[in-house]
């Protein structure tokens, strides 16, 4: 681990080097421990624990690989996730941006479609393209070495994590229990856009432009609540103005997490934590990854999360999110090493989520100091749903499609000739999306997002989605809230700081059923708690559609491109 945390930190051609050599040196450890298990049956076993830990070890992952495909391997991986994290957009004469904080910034907060154009399209052609040659060539690695652990593709592999054979329809149930959401919020930001930007470019019976919804990838479209306020007479608080007029830092953003999940009784983060993280972007010239991610040392008390943190709500937000890896990373310390991880990649994902659910209540940011009036009357609390929507129900086809496409790229479903046009397909079936410029093959635009080129799964988010308001309700019932649920801060309730405390505590050492029914008594997954919580929204986002006349999805299914 501190080899390959040298090199994100500090990327240069010797820390690659070494990192690649201790990542061999790693894989022949995992596959020396992975071949003895395999002498065991794990039929002729009666312990449930016991067979868990065997079927755990057997699963060696990319270890399985013969030492020169593995070579080749971990350098198309390293190769994907370095041209991703150095990459730059150019101007004609003058300066370079990196995504973050640049590119970022500009389609967060340009209102220009020819500015925002032009970083949507330069991220792809710096990206996308690069990684376009070669990205066949890492799936057929990938397939073979999930084919030497005894699966039938890499797909099958990252599905494995969920231990179910239902996997695939359990998620297009919960899915399809969503639409509704999705699609009227579709259409309501569609009209508003349209308002703004004109008939030119937003046709009100089909697809948006991908470049205008405030996110380089059009996952999330929380940057522009201004275009979309449903009551623009009672602005909610610029919060990431409040921060920086009361001059806050980076480490104090981290405290104010620490806080928050020490206010539950839960753990605070160790010394190292605090000497050893990469909390802003390095200015002594560096290269480093930028995107964010929570590190285990599994020495027991070294964890770190590297983020290039800016001082702005979504930073603070994702910051909750990432001390929620680190607390669980804390929680299952006492656990035999290979039940080091969550119950399953999507709980991981849950646990930040929910303690940020109650960092971005009202409540807590009064508490926080950053808002001076916590009441809110039925408008302000439709534009502050509005608001968590943007973020969490724009999300959910995004967060679905991007494995939706892998795990057909792996299965061969989608051959590599067409990868750019199906990819465009699924963007345009699930989120009503366009490319604002015609795409061709020689363009790969997953590979334009952090998780494709970094070989990171993505289901898990949207499985957390639905997680983490199950567990927020749960949560919030324990902490004694009574009321919305978007009221709901846990913040000081020990009560509710047990109870996740000792879910965490779990690891991967149960069937995720069983934990999920620990935390909230329930052993099934179910959307009703999302829906609970943007109950008054959708009330509201249906009422307006009605009256606009607006047409749900996108009959218009093709993409116009203005001259
Ligand atoms: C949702 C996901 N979060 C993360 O990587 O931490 C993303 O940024 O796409
Ligand atoms: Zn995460």
């Amino acid at each position: 681990m501190e080899t390959t945390w040298n090199y994100v930190t500090n990327i240069t051609n010797p820390n690659r080097e070494e990192m690649l050599q201790k990542e061999l040196e790693r894989s022949q450890f995992m596959n020396y421990f992975g071949t003895r298990a395999h002498l065991f049956k794990i039929a002729q076993f009666q312990d449930p624990a016991v067979k868990r830990m065997l079927s755990k070890l057997q699963d060696m992952g990319k270890a399985a690989l013969p030492q020169e495909e593995l070579r080749e391997y971990n350098k198309l991986l390293a190769y994907m996730e370095t041209t991703y994290s150095l990459a730059q957009v150019c101007l004609d004469e003058g300066p370079c941006m990196p995504l973050e904080p640049d590119l970022e910034e500009i389609m967060a907060t340009s209102r220009d479609q020819k500015e925002l154009l032009w970083a949507w399209e330069g991220w792809r052609d710096a990206v996308g393209r690069q990684l376009r040659p070669i990205f066949w060539h890492y799936v057929q690695l990938s397939n073979k070495a999930a084919q030497l652990n005894g699966y039938k593709d890499m797909g099958a592999l990252w599905r494995s994590k969920y231990e179910s054979d239902t996997l695939e329809q359990d998620l297009e149930q919960l899915y399809q229990e969503l639409q509704p959401l999705y699609l009227n919020l579709h259409a309501y930001v569609r009209r508003a856009l349209y308002r703004y930007y004109g008939p030119e470019l937003i046709n009100l019976r089909g697809p948006i432009p991908a470049h205008l919804l405030g996110n380089m990838w059009a996952q999330s479209w929380d940057k522009i609540l201004d275009l979309v306020l449903p009551f623009p007479k009672k602005p909610p608080k610029d919060i990431t103005k409040i921060m920086k007029s009361q001059h806050w830092k980076p480490e104090k953003m981290f405290e104010e997490a620490d806080k928050l999940l020490t206010s539950l009784g839960l753990l605070p983060a160790p010394p190292n934590f605090w000497r050893k993280s990469m909390l802003e972007k390095p200015t002594d010239g560096r290269e480093v990854e930028c995107h964010t991610s929570a590190w285990d040392f599994y020495t027991g008390n070294d964890f770190r999360i590297k983020k290039c943190t800016e001082v702005t709500l979504e930073d603070l937000l994702s910051i909750f999110h990432q001390m929620g890896h680190i607390q669980y990373f804390m929680q299952y310390q006492n656990l035999s090493l290979i039940f080091h991880e969550g119950a399953n990649p999507a709980f991981e994902e849950a646990v930040g989520s929910v303690i940020a659910l109650s960092a971005s209540s009202q409540k807590h940011l009064f508490s926080t100091g950053l808002i001076s009036l916590q009441r809110q009357d039925s408008e302000e609390e439709i534009n502050f749903l509005m608001g968590i929507a943007l973020e969490k129900i724009a999300f959910i086809p995004f967060s679905y499609l991007v494995d939706v496409f892998r795990w057909k790229v792996f299965d061969g479903t989608i051959i590599k000739d067409i990868y750019n046009q199906e990819w465009w397909n699924l963007r345009l079936m699930h989120q009503g999306l366009c490319p604002p410029v015609p795409r061709t093959e020689d363009d790969f635009d997953p590979g334009a997002k952090f998780h494709v080129s970094a070989n990171v799964p993505y289901m898990r988010y949207f499985l957390s989605l639905v997680l983490q308001f199950q567990f927020h309700e749960a949560l919030c019932n324990a902490s004694g809230h009574v009321g919305p649920l978007h009221q709901c801060d846990i913040s000081n309730s020990k009560v509710a700081g047990k109870i996740l405390g000792g879910a965490l505590k779990l690891g991967s050492s149960k069937p995720w059923p069983e934990v999920l029914k620990e935390l909230t008594g329930q052993s099934n997954v179910s959307t009703n708690a999302l829906k609970a919580y943007f109950k008054p929204l959708l009330n509201w986002l249906v009422a307006e559609n009605v009256r606009q006349g607006e047409i749900l999805g996108w009959p218009d299914f093709t993409c116009s491109f203005e001259e």
